[in-house]
């Protein structure tokens, strides 16, 4: 058997059309155009390429963009300072603050200090908070794309064994929460957890966000299931290059699951396709409109 590959970035683009129309309708019906801050603190190349397709999802879905680049020597206090201005800011109805932040910063704090209405990354404790007791939230944009990704394959979760493995607060426990509230039968599991593979065999819905390269293998994987790879890892390639590879080993994957995600082109830009569309959610939420239909 062959698994279905699942096209991360053709279901990110389709969705970002939508979030573009979407957008249209909510400048011409209300006058209003959903705003981003994405604020970067020092000049990580992977976070600078992160940003800049954030910039880029935002401007094409027809929403304004500001950015924010921060010297790496950058004071708590002058960060904290920003985010109050961006808070208070009435075109701005989305902040994000990429991570890692530099070590002088205390990033929880941060991340505190951000309107939750605003918090497009869902990682304010208020909206942990509406999202595990069934309110309207921001949720993470990465776990979000992943139930997006897992509802492309299956019309209904409902009384599917889902496994996360991971359990960090941006990616595994809210993707748990979100599993959850489609009815999947949820297990987490991470580093102490007794006899991985064989909870991962239990899985109809497998989802690795570990951090550890192709950590997952092909009789870690129930025959037909879907496999959702969110690891991102830089590994030594060919000729001196380094390459992208997930945390799940796609080419024994192929052989055994039912769908799975590729990295490059899986999880990755369905982040930033549902960062974008928390920013369109964060502008109708703070019009008193209902939720966006996309
Ligand atoms: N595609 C995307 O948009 C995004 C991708 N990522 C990627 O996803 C991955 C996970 O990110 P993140 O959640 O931030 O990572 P963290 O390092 O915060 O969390 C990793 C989790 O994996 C668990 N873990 C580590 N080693 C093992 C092991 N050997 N067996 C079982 N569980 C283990 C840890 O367990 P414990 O809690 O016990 O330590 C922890 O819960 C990374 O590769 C990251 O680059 C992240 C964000 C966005
Ligand atoms: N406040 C904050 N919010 C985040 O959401 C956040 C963050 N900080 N810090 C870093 C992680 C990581 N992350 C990714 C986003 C897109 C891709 C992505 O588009 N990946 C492409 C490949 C990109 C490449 O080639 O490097 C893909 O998978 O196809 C990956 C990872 C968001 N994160
Ligand atoms: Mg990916």
């Amino acid at each position: 058997m062959t698994a279905k590959i699942i096209d991360g970035k053709a279901i990110a683009q389709e969705l970002r059309g939508n979030i573009a129309k979407a957008a249209a309708e909510l400048a011409k019906d209300h006058g209003i155009v959903p705003g981003l801050a994405v604020v970067l603190v020092g000049a990580d190349p992977a976070s600078e390429v992160y940003v800049r397709s954030k910039s880029k999802a935002v401007t094409d879905a027809g929403m304004k963009s500001f950015d924010h680049k921060l010297p790496a020597d950058t004071s708590q206090d002058d960060l904290l300072a920003l985010i109050k201005q961006l808070n208070e800011d009435k075109n701005v109805h989305g902040i994000l603050v990429q991570l890692p932040l530099p070590s002088q910063i205390d990033s929880t704090l941060v991340l505190n200090s951000i309107d939750p209405n605003k918090d497009v990354d869902g990682f304010h404790p208020v909206n942990a908070g509406r999202l595990a007791t069934g309110q309207r939230a921001l949720v993470p944009c990465t776990p979000f794309g992943c139930v997006i990704l897992a509802k492309k394959m299956h019309s209904s979760l409902s009384g599917m064994n889902a496994v996360v493995i991971g359990r960090s607060n941006i990616v595994g426990k809210p993707l748990a929460q979100l599993l959850l509230a489609e009815n999947c039968t949820v297990t987490v599991a991470h580093s102490k957890t007794k006899d991985l593979p064989g909870v991962c065999r239990e899985a109809d819905l497998l989802f690795a966000a570990v951090g550890r390269p192709e950590m997952v293998k092909g009789d870690w994987i129930k025959p037909g299931a879907t496999v959702i790879d969110v690891g991102i890892n830089r590994v030594p390639g060919e000729a001196g290059k380094t390459k992208l590879v997930g945390d799940v080993d796609y080419k024994e994957a192929l052989a055994v699951a039912g769908a799975v995600t590729p990295v490059p082109g899986g999880v990755g830009p369905m982040t930033i396709a549902c960062v974008i569309l928390n920013t369109l959610r964060a502008a109708c939420a703070s019009a008193g409109l209902p939720e966006p239909k996309v």
